[in-house]
């Protein structure tokens, strides 16, 4: 069967303005998401990554401008209101932070997002789809009952992790999630999202500053300036744009490093 090609994009915006009072962030993004891809979102501290990812899961309301997730309006209103509240079910998200709650293990924490949807979940369901979560993520079985505060940095952010698939999404949100890792767990980070992608079909939206990780695991890049998407493509479709900050960002010396680096490990 041949797919139309509308249904081979996730999340399509068009003409997105946000706005702080009077300081713009977005003044007109475009940008598609392809179903299955990985795409990284680029662009200098304060350009609004952030915001713009916000924005997608409705947490920061727009001044104009659609967003489509699966081919649904997500700011059209109340009219459809159920309809977008399935699309939600439908996303995974990890916030910069982690963003776990201290006073909940791995597990509960895991299964806040079953209580909130599905209230009426068996107990012993729930328990066992967190700890399958746990698995899934590639943590002991012996992170469940521990909280937060006992784990590592990198096991921390694999339990965010597994709560944002807490709901087997399609689409999964992730900020900045290597922020913070020492190179070797940030590389298994990666590679984990990158399994994860791979064998359950997600599509990714991942903001990051990471150049190993955008070399690594995306398929395309998107690039934030002057309050727009200025270019979008691979890497190496990126690197002969000739866009200043394009320039630096992949040109520069940690640029040529993480290229090397991806020619090294390319190699091996
Ligand atoms: N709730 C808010 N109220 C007012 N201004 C905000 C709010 N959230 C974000 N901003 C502003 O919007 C701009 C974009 O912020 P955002 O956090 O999206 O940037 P970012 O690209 O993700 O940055 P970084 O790479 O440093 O995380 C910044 O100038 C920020 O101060």
């Amino acid at each position: 069967m041949i797919i139309p090609e509308e249904h081979d994009i996730a999340i399509r915006i068009r003409g997105l303005v946000n706005a702080f009072g009077d300081q713009v962030v977005h003044d007109g993004i475009d940008l598609d998401v392809k179903r299955g891809e990985i795409l990284g979102v680029v662009g200098g501290s304060g350009t609004g990554k952030s915001v713009l990812m916000r924005s997608i899961i409705g947490l920061q309301k727009p001044v104009s401008g659609d967003i489509e997730v699966f081919g649904q309006d997500m700011t059209g209103g109340s009219e459809n209101d159920a309809e977008a509240l399935d699309i939600r079910r439908r996303w995974g998200v990890l916030f910069q932070a982690g963003a776990l709650f201290s006073t909940l293990t791995v597990a509960e924490n895991i299964q806040v997002p079953l209580r909130e949807f599905y209230p009426g979940l068996d107990p012993a369901l729930r328990d066992e789809i967190a700890s399958y979560k746990v698995t899934l993520v590639g943590l002991p079985a012996e992170a469940g009952p521990k909280y937060p505060a006992e784990l590592s940095g990198g096991m921390r952010k694999r339990a965010g992790l597994a709560r944002a698939l807490s709901l087997d999404p399609a689409l999964l949100f992730l900020d900045e999630p290597t922020a913070g890792l020492d190179p070797i767990g940030a590389a298994a980070f990666d590679e984990l999202i990158l399994d994860l992608r791979d064998t359950l079909g997600l599509t990714v939206f991942l903001i990051t500053h990471d150049l190993d990780t955008l070399h690594a695991i995306c398929d395309r890049i998107a690039v934030l300036a002057d309050k727009k998407i200025v270019a979008v493509g691979t890497i190496d479709e990126l690197t002969h744009l000739d866009q200043p900050w394009i320039q630096e960002y992949f040109n520069g010396p940690r640029g040529r490093a993480a290229i090397d680096s991806a020619a090294r490990s390319g190699q091996d």
